[in-house]
């Protein structure tokens, strides 16, 4: 039967990587991803590297956007989401410190949700310079519900290193 994607809703996913070989980890996420049935790659953005934010002295990550269509729940998408973090041998051991892969939820069309476990949309990408400048390029009219336009909070925001590497770029699944 033919998908009908007229049913699905817009999602944001941001895509991080601190150890190990970074483009190929964040590369190997987006393959994945668009593996799963539900889920279309809209727009994917550059990959930027990026100073990192809290946590402990860490190296530099390399992060980058993806829009998509879902036709996954939002619980599906988050459970897809860890599945691909795992795949990657993601070890969780400090808050906010390296890792191989890292595939956060940002936005899920309109929807907003405080729970816990998913809050949508994701409580920290305002204020995240490593989400937003990707994101804007990815996409450049999206909004964060509740706060506005994606471009102007980036100009709000204080100075936080992100250099664009248009050396490294993430090739779209076939
Ligand atoms: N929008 C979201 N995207 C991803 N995880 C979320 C979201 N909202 C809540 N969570 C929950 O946050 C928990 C911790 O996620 P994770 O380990 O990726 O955090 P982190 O990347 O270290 O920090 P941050 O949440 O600041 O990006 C997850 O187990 C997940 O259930
Ligand atoms: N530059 C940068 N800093 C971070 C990142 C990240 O992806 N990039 N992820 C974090 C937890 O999600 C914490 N800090």
């Amino acid at each position: 039967m033919r998908t009908d994607w007229t049913r699905a809703s817009r999602v944001v996913l941001a895509l991080g990587s601190n150890q190990g070989e970074r483009l190929e980890n964040l590369q190997g996420a987006v393959d994945a991803l668009f593996d799963t049935s539900g889920l279309r790659l809209v727009g994917l953005s550059p990959v930027y590297e990026t100073a990192p934010v809290g946590g402990p002295e860490q190296d530099d990550y390399l992060n980058a956007v993806v829009v998509a269509d879902s036709l996954l729940s939002p619980e599906t998408l988050l459970e897809r989401a860890q599945g691909v973090e795992e795949a990657f041998h993601r070890l969780r051991e400090v808050r906010w410190g390296p890792r191989t892969l890292d595939v956060d939820v940002i936005a899920y069309g309109a929807e907003t949700r405080t729970d816990p476990e998913l809050t949508i949309p994701h409580p920290r990408a305002h204020e995240r310079a490593f989400v937003l400048r990707p994101w804007a390029d990815a996409d450049p009219e999206a909004e964060i519900v509740g706060r506005g336009s994606v471009r102007e909070l980036l100009s709000g925001l204080g100075d936080q290193e992100v250099r664009r590497r248009d050396d490294l770029v993430l090739r779209v699944p076939e």
